[in-house]
């Protein structure tokens, strides 16, 4: 048993066997302030994942879908409350936990991808920067480029892509370090609709073969439920949560569970409790 396994064991409550969980928010606030504003942007968040969930978050513009996802990424640091990555804290005050860090993928709505880079060199980035061997990271880009449909296009450069390839080359390089935790923000927003519904497969698909935990964001409810073990449901002024979903559809799922009724009640409940916030 190594060192961390030994801290992540005396975090749980209970020593014996338990697991820590893959990603615990408890008490989470963040407040934002400006010169003409101060903002409540998050308040009492308190949410475990397990390992290998898939959970979704869904809310109104303005309700810290982001806020949440930047605390989780290291790049905003939590007013209030604690965020623990299998029971080790991702923040110590204003200071990011770089250990946990390297346990973590990003993709945002923007694929964000080097111009000048070829498919390859971008995936191979995170890896490269971690000091990982040419061998490594060449055998990595081509297991990759493969695990998200892009085998063949590896030496293309970001302008001949489409716009759903670019970001499977986001998520291919999200993943290239083997991250426990996938976060993503909107990352098929700005796609059509066909593309984003192929981008949801390929995506179920991913994350069943990698068995990663993913937290994904949306605006789309149909995407929400069709990807989430669970849909959050974040409420606004300060953004709460205000209800969580479960979704129980065996996967992986095909794109026709969306025509059954259980898929459609969820949605429509959630609808309504969109609405009613009006
Ligand atoms: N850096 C910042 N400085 C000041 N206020 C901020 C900052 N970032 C976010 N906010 C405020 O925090 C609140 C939540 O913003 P956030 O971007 O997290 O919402 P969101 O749910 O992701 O919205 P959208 O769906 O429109 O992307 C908003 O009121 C926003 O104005």
């Amino acid at each position: 048993m190594t060192a961390r396994d030994i801290g992540t064991l005396a975090q749980t409550s209970n020593s014996a066997a338990v697991p820590a969980a893959k990603l615990e928010l408890r008490g989470v606030g963040k407040q934002f302030h400006t010169k003409r504003a101060h903002t409540q942007a998050l308040s009492g968040i308190d949410l475990t994942i397990s390992d290998g969930e898939f959970v979704s978050v869904i809310g109104r513009s303005g309700c810290g879908k982001t806020t949440l996802l930047r605390m989780l990424a290291g790049l905003v640091n939590p007013s209030q409350g604690q965020i623990l990555v299998e029971g080790r804290s991702l923040w110590n005050a204003s200071t990011v936990d770089s250990s946990v860090m390297s346990q973590l993928g990003v993709v945002f709505q923007e694929a964000n991808l080097f111009p000048w880079y070829s498919v390859a060199d971008n995936i191979a980035l995170p890896m490269k920067l971690r000091g990982d061997g040419k061998q490594e990271r060449m055998d990595r880009v081509h297991e990759l480029a493969d695990l998200v449909g892009l085998s063949g296009f590896e030496k293309s450069y970001p302008r001949e892509l489409s716009g759903g390839m670019r970001q499977r080359v986001a998520i291919a390089r999200a993943l290239s370090t083997r991250p426990k935790l996938l976060l993503m923000d909107e990352p098929f927003g700005a796609l059509d609709a066909l593309t984003r519904e192929r981008m949801n497969l390929e995506l179920q698909r991913i994350a069943l073969a990698t068995n990663a935990t993913v937290v994904f964001v949306t605006h789309d409810i149909t995407e929400a439920v069709f990807l989430g073990d669970r849909v959050v449901h974040l409420t606004p002024r300060p953004g709460r949560i205000h209800r969580i979903s479960a979704v129980d559809f065996e996967r992986p799922r095909d794109i026709d569970v969306q025509t059954e009724p259980g898929f459609g009640a969820i949605v429509r409940d959630l609808r309504h409790a969109l609405d009613e916030e009006e």
